[in-house]
């Protein structure tokens, strides 16, 4: 059986020098390019990548994917910052590509997955919610776009269930004490030297609190996850958005 053949982008980044030893190791998979900044994407084409695994930053994963759509390469992207405007960007190049499948994955960990999942079901039963991660001093965007998608499958969770705003108070705050709001869900980021990626739900109602926390305590949790991503993202064409819809979950 032929092997399926894998590029890195951002190879040489935390969780991209992590994908590159993953994908050595994985017995189905060829590691076929390893790119970092400033390399030519033609290299991606030249080594006959069959999927693009992008971990880079968020200013430069549109490029990066725009050469991958133009050329029917099938793409993983884990990195961050996917707003509206950039997702609509994206439809249209696959609108272009119709046969070429990205799975974009806020989070490639089982167990951020599953936080998710579990926050989404908790969420209509509590008149509290609050989302905190805690990340590594590095990291270059805040909320996490983990800690972003949480808050936007509780918010739709709870105005599916008809739930009320939760109960607040606040009547003055310094700016940033109650966080950001992501579709009313307050987000509270913290950077901590010594962390790598954590997360908790806090939820609270009448008497009891409900926390669901997360914590990824080295890269090689992301790896099982953007494994399966390549291997099933070659057969999914069009726009997957989270690692769920490849895990059955939903
Ligand atoms: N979805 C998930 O499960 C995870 C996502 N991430 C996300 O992945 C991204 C990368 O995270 P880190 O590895 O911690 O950052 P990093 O800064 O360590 O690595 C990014 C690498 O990409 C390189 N790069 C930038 N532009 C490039 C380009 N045009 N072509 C090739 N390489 C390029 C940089 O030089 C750097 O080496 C972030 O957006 C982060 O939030 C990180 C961990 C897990
Ligand atoms: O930058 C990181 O490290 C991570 N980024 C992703 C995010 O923003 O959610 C995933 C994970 O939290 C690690």
């Amino acid at each position: 059986m032929s092997k399926l053949r894998v590029a890195v982008l951002g190879a040489k980044g935390r969780i991209g020098s992590e994908a590159v030893r993953a994908v050595e190791a994985a017995e189905d998979l060829e590691l076929v390019a390893a790119l970092g900044r400033g390399d030519d994407l033609e290299t991606l084409t030249a080594s006959g990548a069959q999927v693009a695994v992008e971990l880079t930053t968020p200013d430069s994963v549109m490029d990066n994917l725009d050469f991958c759509l133009r050329h029917g390469i099938h793409a993983v992207v884990g990195t961050t910052g996917w707003t509206d405007e950039r997702l609509t960007r994206l439809k249209a190049l696959l609108a272009d590509s119709p046969q070429t499948g990205v799975l974009i994955a806020p989070n490639f960990s089982i167990g951020a997955v599953l936080t998710m999942k579990f926050a989404q079901i908790a969420a209509p039963y509590f008149e509290s919610v609050e989302v905190i991660e805690l990340h590594h001093p590095n990291k270059v965007d805040a909320p996490s776009g983990t800690a972003t998608r949480t808050a936007q499958l509780i918010a739709e969770a709870r105005a599916r269930a008809g739930s009320a705003p939760a109960p607040d108070a606040t009547a003055t705050a310094l700016d940033g004490a109650r966080g950001a709001s992501v579709d009313g869900i307050p987000v509270h980021a913290v950077r901590l030297r010594g962390l790598l990626a954590h997360q908790e739900v806090l939820l609270g109602a009448e008497g009891e609190t409900l926390t669901v926390r997360h914590d990824s305590l080295h890269h090689s949790s992301f790896m099982p996850g953007i494994l399966l991503g390549a291997r099933r993202v070659v057969t999914t064409p069009g726009l997957t958005f989270g690692l769920e819809h490849f895990l059955d979950l939903n």
